[in-house]
């Protein structure tokens, strides 16, 4: 019995002359649910479309269910997949396109009555409306489209789902439901595993077992949303996950203007400070008290906080929490800091100097470039 449903080894995939995925190595237990995040063009859809068969492999190797299929034909891979746009025929009915798709897995043979009970679970599943099935794709909303495409995909009941942007072209709310749905039916398909493919981190944190941050074809880091929220091995990475994005400050000059962190923070060895950011969440920055004029430096207090006076540029009510804006007071020249406070309502106006703090054993060093850093100075 294999341990791992997918396997994939040093994969590189090439589109015309352009090396679009290269060296990727993934390894999914059955039921796991990957989510492979990453910005537009960085090769997301041509690493799906390499899983499934549908683009011949440069190098390297793909193992499903404990066989190598790295040059089996698609249609002999048990692998469903969701393209990024909709693949439904126009002219058949939903409840066409699910048996057709039902019939689609080689590795059964369904009679008509089981054809009947399978469109009548994945229905369920994926909350179909029975009203649904004597339609054309055409007469549905997006977001139902995109329900009955996922529907399709999952009732051949693949070894390997591949879903190329799920929620995309479909409004909030409808993108709640279609991750919840996709929760419930991942928790169900014990055997079934996910990749998902997005640059949405937000979906990211909600849906994954297992994170793959990728750029530019090559992964920059695996693990549990938590350890990559908490723990990212770099810049890139920390930007990818949390809304508003992280704030990444020089830690040279912060360290210059705030000595004490430098004595108590963890440095990676090897590394010199013009490498490194120091990566601030805008969650776990608080507001302390209003500042005086005669407030200006960064200090670190005997109780573990990072204490710095700034500026309210700028104050978002995101309903049950503020946005802040603020300008380090040491440097009116740094680009500005974001903060979420978790109240709707709290005494900061704009204009006005306030002291901030943060717990110091919440701050993150991580390699950085300088352009990857928004604020130079506390
Ligand atoms: N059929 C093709 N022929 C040539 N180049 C292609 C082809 N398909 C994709 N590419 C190129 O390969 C790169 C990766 O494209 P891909 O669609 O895999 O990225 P992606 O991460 O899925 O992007 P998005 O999130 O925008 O869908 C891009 O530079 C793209 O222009």
């Amino acid at each position: 019995m294999p341990t791992h449903s997918l396997e994939i080894a040093g994969l590189t995939l090439d589109r015309g002359s352009k090396r679009v995925v290269d060296s990727f190595d993934l390894s999914l237990a059955p039921g796991e649910y990957c989510v492979v995040l990453g910005p537009s063009g960085c090769g997301k859809s041509t690493l799906l479309h390499g899983i499934a068969g549908l683009i011949s492999v440069a190098r390297g190797s793909i193992t499903i269910d404990g066989t190598d299929v790295t040059h089996e034909a698609a249609r002999k891979r048990n692998v469903g997949l969701l393209f990024q746009h909709d693949t439904m025929y126009p002219h058949l009915t939903v409840q066409q396109t699910l048996q057709i798709a039902a019939q689609a897995n080689p590795t059964r043979n369904l009679s008509a009555t089981q054809l009947d009970q399978q469109i009548r679970v994945i229905s369920e599943t994926m909350n179909l409306d029975p009203g649904w099935l004597p339609r054309r794709p055409d007469t549905l909303s997006g977001g139902q489209r995109r329900r009955v495409a996922l529907a399709k995909t999952l009732i051949r009941n693949p070894s390997v789902c591949l879903l190329d942007e799920p929620m995309a072209a479909i409004d909030r709310l409808a993108s709640e439901r279609l991750m919840e749905r996709l929760a419930d039916v991942s928790n169900q398909a014990e055997s079934t595993t996910f990749v998902h493919v997005t640059h949405d981190g937000e979906e990211a944190m909600r849906l994954a077992d297992k994170i793959v941050v990728m750029s530019e074809g090559q992964i920059l880091q695996v693990g549990s949303p938590g350890e990559i929220y908490r723990s990212p091995n770099s810049s890139e990475v920390a930007l990818a996950l949390g809304s508003p994005s992280c704030n990444l400050l020089s830690l040279r000059e912060v360290i210059r203007a705030c000595p004490q962190i430098g004595e108590v923070i963890e440095l990676p060895d090897g590394q010199s400070l013009n490498e490194l950011v120091l990566l601030l969440r805008p969650e776990t920055i608080q507001l302390l008290e209003p500042a005086s004029d005669q407030n200006n430096a960064s200090t670190a207090t005997e109780s573990g906080e990072w204490q710095f006076p700034a500026i309210v540029l700028e104050r978002r009510n995101l309903g049950g929490r503020t946005l802040l804006r603020l300008q380090p007071i040491s440097n009116e020249n740094a680009p500005p800091l974001s903060v979420t406070i978790a109240e709707s309502w709290i005494p900061a106006k704009t204009g006005t100097r306030w002291i901030f703090q943060t717990p110091i054993s919440k701050l993150r060093v991580v390699a950085g470039s300088p352009q990857h850093t928004n604020s130079p100075a506390i």
